[in-house]
């Protein structure tokens, strides 16, 4: 079943929906972005993708710099708001851990559905509990950010005042959970990713490998069903890079999170993904395994990727 769907997303960079139609027409024709920026002056990040990503998948999106990466995964969590298309993401898989239940009564009960398109669910395997996640007021994305999507960033996004308990039970506190149970539940997470002496620390007395663990810990401790993951092991040298995807793998195989993992690296896509999409440009060239994308990729953009990796 699919969680997330991102439905003829197209995001044209400081264009208004009118002042991108030049833009998009020519996308249309098939010109690329570069020459779509050289004629209009406009950017273009993404260009009518089409992506379904399955409950409890590990799918890494992969391309070259300036492909789209940062754009695509930006819209699932709304930091980027597309210039046109859906997001649907089906908000009813949040997760068990009773810590998601304390979120006030009022705001929770806030939370409507946007209207739902029932033509394309049943075309694109959606179930009814999906919602269009653009159609949220502030209050709605607010719950939607604490409860059902958490992000981890490239260079970590730690708080620099904060010990590093403090920091992994952080996206508790903002859910007004006691300090103790909070810390009980980031206590939790610190051991699992192998950091339970250093909760007393603050950031800067760790190393990147670290930081990492500690931004992976306060990802987890939400219990947020959905996890983005944006260049989340870039920054980390090749030893601890591999020690991070080893632990993401086996933490997976147990939580069974949605997970949309941004690499433009071949081979670390190949070695966590179950399935793999590749940009180009800003549009979706091709998803698929990593057999699939070796035995038929769809074109030389792909076929060179794969034959790249090691
Ligand atoms: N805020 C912005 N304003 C204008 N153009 C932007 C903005 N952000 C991204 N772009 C453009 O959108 C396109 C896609 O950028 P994006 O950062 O999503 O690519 P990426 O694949 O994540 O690249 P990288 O691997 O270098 O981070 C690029 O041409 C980029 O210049």
């Amino acid at each position: 079943m699919n969680h997330i769907q991102l439905e003829n997303i197209s995001k044209i960079y400081n264009a208004s929906s009118s002042q991108a139609q030049s833009a998009l027409t020519l996308l249309a024709e098939g010109m690329d972005s570069i020459k779509v920026k050289e004629q209009t002056g406009y950017s273009v990040g993404l260009y009518d993708i089409n992506l379904a990503v399955k409950a409890g998948e590990l799918h890494c999106i992969m391309g070259l710099s300036g492909s789209g990466k940062s754009t695509l995964i930006r819209h699932i969590n709304r930091l980027i708001d597309p210039t046109s298309g859906k997001i649907w993401v089906d908000t009813s898989m949040n997760g068990s851990n009773p810590t998601n239940d304390t979120q006030s009564v009022s705001s929770t009960t806030s939370v409507t559905q946007a209207p739902i398109d029932t033509t394309k669910i049943a075309e694109t395997k959606l179930p009814a509990s999906a919602v269009n996640v653009l159609e949220f007021n502030d209050k709605e994305l607010q719950h939607y950010r604490q409860q059902t999507v958490s992000m981890v960033f490239q260079h970590f996004g730690l708080v620099p005042h904060m010990t590093i308990i403090q920091n992994v039970a952080y996206g508790l506190r903002v859910r007004k959970m006691s300090v103790k149970e909070r810390h009980e539940v980031a206590r939790h997470w610190l051991n699992e990713v192998g950091l339970s002496n250093l909760e007393r620390s603050y950031p800067d007395e760790l190393s990147g490998g670290m930081q990492q663990r500690v931004g992976l810990a306060r990802a987890l401790a939400t219990d947020n069903p959905i996890l983005l993951m944006d260049e989340a092991f870039s920054a980390l040298d090749p030893l601890i890079r591999a020690q991070l995807q080893d632990q993401l793998l086996a933490l997976q195989e147990r939580l069974h999170k949605t997970i949309v993992f941004i690499t433009h690296d071949i081979d670390e896509a190949v070695k966590v993904g179950q399935r793999i999409s590749i940009l180009n440009g800003g549009r979706l060239v091709q998803t698929g395994t990593p057999q699939e994308l070796r035995h038929n990729p769809a074109d030389d953009y792909v076929a060179q990727f794969m034959s790249a990796k090691n």
